[in-house]
């Protein structure tokens, strides 16, 4: 689908500071309707920083963020934006099903918690109490949770991480069927691979800041791969 001119998250040298480190330094990107953004980044890079941001968890210090034109936070973008954290200690003994029922309360229109559950695959383990469940385990609950409320924007942070093959290709296909049915998907990745296959958009962040963005196609259209367009435009943490 060709990006309108509408963005569904248009940054502006958004800066974000804990106590004295500006860990976003002027963050400026735009994520285009229906379109797949990937985010890519060294550890500490902000990325999740930026996805808190986007999700109205943490204030911005600096610069303008709109998110379906809207401010972050706000209960009606909020209704229409879903998460999936990259860990969420929040949940505890709660059983898988039941914590995806009590998040479907929450939404006017969520999608139906059975079908989500066949197909995530989580059907096996729904009447586990999510501590107990494996860590990929618990990274499939929280993609269902993110997708329950019928988001038009959803962010994803490391979604497949630490998920055996046959699951992360589960989310990538599921990635893929959000986008077909007009889903904004942005995510956050380590894996070339992923966002290769699964982004239009790809945006590079180093040390608070974008460093290179483009689709894969143009990042290496020189014949370059992706992971040496990452390692040319970023620095290892420890050189922070
Ligand atoms: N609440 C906080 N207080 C202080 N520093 C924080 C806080 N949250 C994040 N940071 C710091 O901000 C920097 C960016 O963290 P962030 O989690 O956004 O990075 P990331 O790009 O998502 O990294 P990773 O790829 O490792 O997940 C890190 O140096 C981190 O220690």
């Amino acid at each position: 689908m060709p990006p309108n001119s509408d963005p569904v998250v248009a940054a502006d040298a958004v800066t974000v500071r804990f106590g004295s480190t500006e860990v976003l330094r002027g963050l400026s990107l735009r994520a285009d309707r229906g379109r797949v953004t990937a985010l890519l980044g060294p550890n500490g890079a902000g990325k999740t920083t930026f996805l808190r941001c986007c999700t109205g968890l943490i204030a911005p210090s600096g610069g303008s963020l709109r998110v379906l034109a809207e401010r972050p936070g706000t209960p009606a973008v909020t209704a229409r934006v879903g998460l999936m954290p990259q860990s969420t200690g929040a949940w505890s003994g709660i059983r898988a099903a039941d914590l995806l029922r009590y998040l479907a309360g929450l939404y006017a229109h969520p999608l139906p918690v059975e079908a989500l559950i066949e197909r995530l695959g989580i059907g096996t383990y729904a009447d586990i109490p999510y501590r107990r469940l494996s860590g990929g385990q618990q990274q499939t609950v929280n993609l269902a949770g993110a997708l329950v409320g019928r988001p038009e924007l959803v962010f994803l942070d490391e979604p497949t991480a630490g998920l055996d093959p046959h699951a992360r290709r589960t989310s990538w296909d599921l990635v893929r069927e959000l986008r077909a049915s007009g889903v904004s998907v942005v995510l956050t990745t380590h894996a070339m691979d992923e966002a290769a296959a699964l982004a239009d958009e790809v945006v590079i962040v180093d040390r608070g800041r974008v460093a290179v963005s483009g689709t894969v196609a143009d990042l290496t259209a020189d014949g370059t791969s992706l992971e040496d367009v990452f390692l040319r435009h970023t620095h290892a943490e420890a050189g922070r």
